[in-house]
């Protein structure tokens, strides 16, 4: 586990693949972050909800490596790869290429070639970015976050842009790379209702740190009628500000 940022205590203890203590970020005068404490286990799933402009996103950077402004103790795993919205593709690389990009060793191609047979894609592996479906394309950029077998891996919206359809499989299909490689996961998301179907815990990014938290203790795969999960629906849309449907 690597720790950063100027004011860096020890390492996180084994067990966990982040880990992050009084972390501030400001872009100006306005402070974003502002007092954000946060653990992820090895192997645990974590969501992470908040308005528009909580800072999430920022938060999802600075766990990525991506953001050098931050101040506080932030104690991050070797391994951290990311995932996004939008797929982030090279567009004149083909589909291999582009997973096997930054990789190592000379095995890199046939570790390419697995992990896109992993998200359904073996056939597509010599196609052009740009001739990819939405579901395609980001399956290929989770593909390409695995590859690195991390510790950590952070999904900003990563169903965000996908019709309803795809969206229900790829969340099967993040759950089954999720049992097999076992990686902490922090996913940013809008929807209530992925962080339940999916989360092991879900966060709550408001005043700039975590303000709720609820454990999600339900087995896989999980009902959105579970009457354990309408309760937490209504208990986080709430603190979203958001009235649950027949409750006004
Ligand atoms: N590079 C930057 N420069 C200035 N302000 C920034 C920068 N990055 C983010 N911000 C501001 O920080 C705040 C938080 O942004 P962030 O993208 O983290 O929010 P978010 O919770 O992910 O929002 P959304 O849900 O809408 O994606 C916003 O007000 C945004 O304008």
């Amino acid at each position: 586990m690597a720790t950063r940022t100027a004011r860096l205590t020890q390492a996180p203890p084994d067990g966990r693949v982040a880990s992050v203590r009084g972390l501030v970020r400001s872009f100006g005068d306005r402070r974003v972050l502002s007092n954000v404490d946060l653990d992820i286990a090895r192997g645990e799933f974590v969501a992470l909800l908040g308005a528009s402009g909580s800072g999430k996103s920022t938060l999802l950077r600075v766990l990525a490596g991506l953001d050098g402004e931050a101040r506080g103790e932030i104690g991050v795993d070797d391994a951290v790869a990311v995932s996004f919205q939008e797929p982030r593709l090279v567009p004149w690389k083909r589909v291999l290429a582009n997973v096997v990009l930054g990789l190592r060793g000379p095995d890199a191609t046939d570790r390419a070639r697995a992990a896109l047979a992993e998200v359904g894609l073996a056939e597509r592996v010599d196609a052009w970015p740009l001739t990819l479906s939405g579901g395609e394309a980001q399956r290929v950029s989770l593909a390409r976050a695995l590859v690195r077998e991390p510790g950590l891996l952070l999904l900003d919206e990563p169903f965000g842009a996908l019709d309803a359809l795809t969206r229900i499989s790829m969340h099967r299909l993040v759950l089954d790379l999720w049992d097999r490689h076992r990686p902490g996961i922090l996913l940013v998301t809008h929807d209530v209702d992925e962080a339940l179907l999916l989360a092991d815990r879900v966060l709550v990014l408001e005043s700039g740190r975590i303000a709720h938290e609820s454990p999600v203790p339900l087995p896989r795969p999980r009902h959105r009628d579970h009457p354990d999960l309408v309760a937490l629906r209504a208990v986080l849309l709430r603190r979203l500000g958001v009235t649950p449907e027949g409750t006004a």
